[in-house]
């Protein structure tokens, strides 16, 4: 038996997905707003969540992140009177299940949820399997964003296709590719990693195909390449949008046929790789600036992971820390140290451009600074990241800046969606009303309204037709 909760506003429509629910044999909770629903969430073990968008107190697609971030992380089916492609697209990009309108029969939102629940169903007993049994090879983390990739690699690492890993720099994409290699079949081969930024253009071919010997100038011996020194076992392209595109022509053959002829043979050599490759470059804006080949980025991306930025998953900075502080304290052997509360929170309020490269070599720094001090205190980060802090702590934003991190006397969130909500509503309303003069039929048409509801709103927010 599932559980699902219903947030509604709409006592008829809430009262029959309840019946819906129960006459499917679930167990059924409901909310008739957000802050409502949200708290059940958060306390409840929902397998699905049936949301609504437009809600008094606010709008449906805001929460969904923090629905889905709730320990039973639910799969969210959106509901909503008022459909529109933008919210439609929004929902799915933002990984609501699906979305329905109100006007779906009984029977059809059945059938979703029906499905909705094989899909999680199945996801929990292959995620259970498949990541206990994932060797993480140093992967740290344990936010929702960083599970969902580790399932991910156990997929990829259950395969043989080529995968294409992307993110930001310092985010983890070598690492990520290490721990695929090491789960798969051929985690005894060899792991060869090919930095194609780093690679001389005059000498990139020779480099993976290798040569013979006095093909050119300084070939003084024959030299067997990377590709070849991949067989077996995996070869990893970082960097890949740095590929010359004379060699993405060569690689993309050898690909297709995992053969290649080293420099100045006659002789064709083969080599049986799985092909991983990385970059932080947009290869689709490349493949349209024709600087990278679309047959080729067709073949790489058979299975794409994307790995999320620190600043998006800041609960994992915490182990992070804990983890590579240990490390260094072991490499540079010192006892390892304790964090002031202090240290962790000023960890969590910088953004990392640099994602999780950049906090090892600040660790490393504020390692550097406290020497033998058992405690790691703010005072021992670089002066650069303090200074950012502070002045993030006091700055006024100027008008349409780009939001600060600010730390001190803010609302709670609920309370801030709720003034905003308010204000954006209202404003809405009497915009309503001056672009319609008045005709209240007109109104109710543009904004998707019900005459009742639209009277409701006017007179809640104190807005009158002049
Ligand atoms: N999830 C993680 N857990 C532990 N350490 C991590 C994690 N992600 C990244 N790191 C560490 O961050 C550093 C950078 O990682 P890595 O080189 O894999 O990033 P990258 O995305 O390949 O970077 P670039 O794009 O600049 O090549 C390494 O020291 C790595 O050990």
């Amino acid at each position: 038996m599932a559980e699902i909760l219903i947030i509604d506003d709409d006592d008829s429509m809430r009262s029959s997905l309840w019946h819906m629910v129960k006459r499917m044999g679930h167990q059924a909770e409901s909310a008739s707003t957000l802050r409502e629903g949200l708290e059940k969430a958060s306390s409840g073990a929902f397998d699905v969540v049936l949301l609504d968008v437009s809600m008094p107190d606010g709008n449906g697609l805001d929460i969904l992140p923090d629905i889905q971030r709730t320990p039973a992380e639910p799969e969210v089916i959106i509901i909503t009177g008022y459909g529109n492609p933008d919210s439609a697209e929004l929902a799915i990009r933002s990984g609501a299940w699906d979305y329905i309108e109100k006007g779906t029969s009984l029977k059809a939102m059945t059938l979703h949820l029906v499905r909705a629940l094989q899909y999680r169903q199945e996801k929990i007993a292959s995620r259970g399997a498949s990541v206990t049994a994932l060797k993480r090879h140093d992967i740290v983390g344990n936010s929702h964003k960083i599970r969902d990739c580790l399932d991910l690699v156990a997929q990829a690492a259950a395969g043989d296709t080529s995968v294409m890993i992307t993110g930001e720099t310092g985010t983890g994409k070598e690492l990520f590719a290490r721990a695929i290699h090491s789960n798969s079949r051929r985690a005894e081969g060899n792991f060869v990693v090919v930095d194609c930024a780093a690679l001389p253009e005059t000498l990139v071919e020779s480099l993976l195909f290798g040569h013979e010997k006095g093909t050119f100038t300084g070939a003084e011996k024959a030299r067997e390449g990377l590709i070849q020194q991949a067989h077996g076992g995996s070869l990893f392209l970082d960097e890949v949008g740095e590929l010359p595109l004379s060699v993405q022509k060569a690689f993309l053959r050898v690909l297709q046929e995992r053969r290649f002829r080293p420099l100045g043979s006659q002789r064709e050599q083969v080599s049986d790789f799985r092909l991983i490759s990385a970059t932080n470059r947009d290869l689709d804006q490349m493949v349209r600036d024709g600087s990278f080949r679309d047959d080729l980025l067709f073949r790489l991306r058979a299975f794409a992971i994307e790995l999320p930025p620190l600043r998006e998953r800041p609960e994992d900075i915490k182990e992070l820390a804990r983890h590579h502080v240990d490390r260094l304290c072991e490499r540079y052997g010192f006892a390892t140290k304790g964090f002031a509360p202090e240290f962790l929170e000023t960890l969590t309020q910088h953004s990392w451009p640099g994602n999780v490269r950049e906090l090892v070599n600040t660790l490393e720094r504020a390692l550097a600074s406290a020497r033998l001090e058992p405690t790691l205190f703010p005072q021992h980060l670089p002066l650069d990241i303090r200074v950012q802090i502070a002045r993030a702590a006091v700055e006024q934003p100027e008008p349409g800046a780009a939001p600060q991190r600010v730390t001190q006397s803010l609302p709670r969130l609920q309370d801030f969606r709720e003034t905003v909500f308010a204000q954006a509503e209202k404003q809405y309303l009497s915009d309503l009303l001056s672009l319609t003069g008045n005709d209240l039929k007109e109104a109710c048409r543009i904004a998707g309204l019900s005459l009742s509801r639209l009277y409701a709103l006017l007179s809640k927010h104190g807005v009158k037709p002049t």
